[in-house]
């Protein structure tokens, strides 16, 4: 079983380090962590140290993959941290195993996908995208780099989603629209046409608020 590393050992960290220990798919080795002690223990799990340390422990052979848990607080961040890392260090691809994820779809990596998420027919998804519990990708659908998809989300067919996007819980995105980078939805918005400029967007239908 391949040892992974988390980097953040916030709330969604340790959600990843549950899901991936618990679904027999990964040996989770701990956490990298600029604000955390390193030797201290979270969630049963070590930290291993500081980000600046992650490409040592690797040359090192302390993990042999590692994954992002930083959330859609810190989007901007998380994408400096991919861009820094990838192509040095193997960035690993969590799938829980209760989804369905049709043999047709692409997913990039650093991807983590929760439980009970379906991605249905020729789905693309691009690196270090996260899909929190629930959500129902249709076909045909794509969705950029580092984009947060919150719990129960419903995104239509042949909908594209930037990059940098924080897709807020219980949204519906109706089919055929396009949505650019750095967009947030709130809870429950429903937006039902394609969204040209970057800013906050709730309500059903959907309006722009800043
Ligand atoms: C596992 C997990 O937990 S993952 C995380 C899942 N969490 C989410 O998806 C949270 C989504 N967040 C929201 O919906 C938030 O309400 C946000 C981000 C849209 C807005 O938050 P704030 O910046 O605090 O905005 P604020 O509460 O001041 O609201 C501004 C206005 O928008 C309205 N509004 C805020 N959120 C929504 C919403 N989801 N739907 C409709 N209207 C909304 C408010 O009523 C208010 O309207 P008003 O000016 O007429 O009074």
């Amino acid at each position: 079983m391949k040892k992974l590393a988390i980097i953040g050992s916030g709330d969604l960290g340790q959600q990843i380090a549950y899901q991936a220990t618990t679904d027999n798919q990964f040996n989770v080795v701990g956490f990298f962590d600029d604000f955390t002690e390193k030797d201290s223990v979270v969630s049963g799990k070590k930290i291993l140290g500081k980000l600046s340390e992650v490409q040592n422990a690797f040359s090192n052979k302390i993990f042999d993959e590692i994954i992002i848990g930083i959330g859609y607080k810190h989007l901007d961040f998380r994408e400096k941290i991919f861009n820094t890392l990838n192509k040095k260090i193997p960035f690993a691809t969590f799938i829980h195993s209760s989804c369905f994820v049709d043999a047709s779809c692409k997913i990039g990596n650093g991807v983590c996908v929760f439980p009970g998420s379906v991605l249905d027919q020729k789905v693309i998804i691009k690196d270090n995208v996260f899909i929190n519990v629930g959500s129902i990708i249709a076909h045909d659908s794509k969705i950029e780099n580092h984009t947060f998809i919150s719990p129960s989300v419903a995104i239509a067919g042949f909908v594209s989603i930037g990059k940098r996007c924080n897709i807020g819980i219980n949204s519906t995105l109706i089919d055929n629209i396009s949505i650019v980078d750095d967009v947030q939805i709130g809870g429950g918005t429903v937006v039902v046409k394609s969204i040209e400029k970057s800013g906050l967007y709730v309500g059903n239908p959907s309006r722009f608020i800043r």
